[in-house]
This record gives C-alpha cells, structure tokens and sequence, in this order.
C-alpha cells in the first residue's frame, strides 16, 4: 500500500460502475474534491436524479462493458455484481489502470482512505481495507485536533513558503523561517502572523529575487 496525492485530473475519465447506495456515498466525497464523475449502471439510487440535475455527476444507464471504462484513469467499481466487479477490476488492473473493488480490494489497485479536508490540510486515514470504520473513527479523532482554525493558518504558512521560496536564497535561513512559522503561537495569533510576515519582508525584501 502506498498512500499519494493526485491532483490536475481529466476529471471525464473518472468511473464509476454501479449506481446504488454505495456509489452515491462514494460520489458525495468525489464532489468534496470537485471531481464530477461518470456513472455507468443500469439502476440508479433516487438521489443521483438531483445529481444530474445540478450537472455534478453524467449518468448512463447501461450493464457496464469494459468498452465504457477502457480509457478511465480511475474506475470505482462498486456493483452489487461480484462477477462484473471481479471480471471489470482484472482487466483495468492488465492495462494499469487505477481500479477500487468495494468489495474485495485485494482485486484493485487503488483503495479509498476516510477523509477531512481543512482548506489546505488533508487528513486522510487507511486501514489497507482492515476496518473502514476505523479509519473513519481515527479520522474524526484527528479531526477534533486539527479543527477549523487550521484552514487560514495552512494559507498563511503556504504564503510563507511561497516569499521565502522566492525571496530568501540562503537554504540554513529559509529553513529557519519555515520552522519558525509552525510554532504554535501563528496558531491562534493573527497579530502574531503578521509581524512575522513584516519581519520576513525587511529582512529579506522582495526586491532581491532570488534565482
Ligand atoms: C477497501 C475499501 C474499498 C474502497 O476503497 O472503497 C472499503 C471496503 C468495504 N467497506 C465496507 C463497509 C463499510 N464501509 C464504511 C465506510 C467507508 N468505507 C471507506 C473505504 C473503504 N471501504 C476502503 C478501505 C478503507 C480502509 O480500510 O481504511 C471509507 C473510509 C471511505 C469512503 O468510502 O469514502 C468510508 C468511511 C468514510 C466516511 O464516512 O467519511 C462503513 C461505515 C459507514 O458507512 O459508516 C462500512 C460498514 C461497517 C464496516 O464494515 O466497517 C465493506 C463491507 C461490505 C459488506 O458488508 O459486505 C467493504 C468490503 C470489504 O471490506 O471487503
Ligand atoms: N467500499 C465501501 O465503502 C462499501 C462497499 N460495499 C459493497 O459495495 C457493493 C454495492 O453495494 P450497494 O451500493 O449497497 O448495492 P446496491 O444494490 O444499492 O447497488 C448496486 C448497483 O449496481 C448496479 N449494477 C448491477 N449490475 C451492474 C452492471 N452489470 N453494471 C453496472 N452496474 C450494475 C445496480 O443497478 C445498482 O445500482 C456491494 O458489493 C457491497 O458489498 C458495501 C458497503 C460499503
């Protein structure tokens, strides 16, 4: 197992196969990410009609083939058919592709963590498929600590790296201005952020890019 992060998707590669509760559960947390994704199944839960609707999710309304999902980059197949999921998941994994079987991951080749997002934070928890509740459970815990607040401090230390990154060449003082910033009182203190910010401007003004 090894966890990543995917980021500047074609988004109209993205499958799902299976259209019931599972799917629609799966399809809420893929609009958290904005991904819109296409969903291939001859049912649909009533509340994908709102989806289709609102343009968040296309439908199409067929027994998926391996035609449907051939150049999907990331299929979720999450049928209540375990032939169709077992035989789907064998051709995507021969031709690389990334596949989650919700019902027997051992078949895929992606899995699906528990996550929160605080703006730019992400907390994501796995349990390699050992207990989804757990890693749900975990989530929530961490979740507790890391709250809300967390969101404009994760932007404020991404415009501390993006200055430094540009204006600050010394590798020893750029790393001591990065660490400096997570110190925990940046936290809770806006005023806090601001003279460290000033500071960081007079002493390494942005005249002086850095090449
Ligand atoms: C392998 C994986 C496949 C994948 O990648 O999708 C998978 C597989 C299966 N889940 C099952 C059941 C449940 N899944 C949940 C919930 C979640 N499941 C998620 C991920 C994953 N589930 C992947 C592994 C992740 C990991 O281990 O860390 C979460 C984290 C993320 C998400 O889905 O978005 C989301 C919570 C997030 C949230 O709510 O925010 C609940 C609890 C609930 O709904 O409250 C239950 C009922 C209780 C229980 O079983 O624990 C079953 C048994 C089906 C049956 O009974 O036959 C299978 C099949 C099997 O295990 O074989
Ligand atoms: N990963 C997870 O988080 C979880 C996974 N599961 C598993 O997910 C699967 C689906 O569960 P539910 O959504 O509750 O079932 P469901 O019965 O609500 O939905 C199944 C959907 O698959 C569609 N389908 C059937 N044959 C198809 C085909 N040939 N091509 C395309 N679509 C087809 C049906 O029309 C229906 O829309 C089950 O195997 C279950 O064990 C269950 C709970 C959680």
């Amino acid at each position: 197992m090894f966890p990543i992060m995917l980021e500047n998707m074609d988004e109209s590669n993205i499958f799902l196969v299976g259209g019931g509760h599972v799917a629609y559960h799966k399809v809420l947390n893929l609009h958290r990410f904005g991904i819109h994704p296409t969903i291939i199944s001859p049912e649909f839960h009533p509340s994908f009609a709102e989806l289709e609707q609102q343009g968040t999710v296309t439908l199409i309304t067929k027994e998926a083939e391996w035609e449907d999902v051939a150049n999907a980059f990331l299929t979720l197949l999450v049928t209540d058919n375990e032939a169709v999921n077992d035989h789907l998941a064998k051709q995507l994994k021969d031709a690389g592709k990334l596949v989650v079987h919700a019902s027997n991951p051992s078949l895929g080749t992606a899995q699906i963590p528990a996550v929160t997002t605080r703006g730019k934070l992400i907390i994501s928890v796995s349990t390699s498929g050992a207990s989804p509740s757990l890693a749900k459970k975990i989530r929530d815990d961490i979740a507790e600590t890391y709250d809300e607040q967390y969101e404009d401090y994760l932007d404020f230390l991404a415009d501390v790296r993006h200055y430094v990154k540009q204006y600050v060449a010394d590798r020893a003082e750029r790393r001591a201005w990065l660490k400096e910033a997570i110190e925990p009182i940046y936290l809770h203190n806006t005023e806090e952020r601001q003279t460290f910010l000033n500071e960081l401007q007079q002493t390494s003004p942005s005249e002086q890019l850095v090449h």
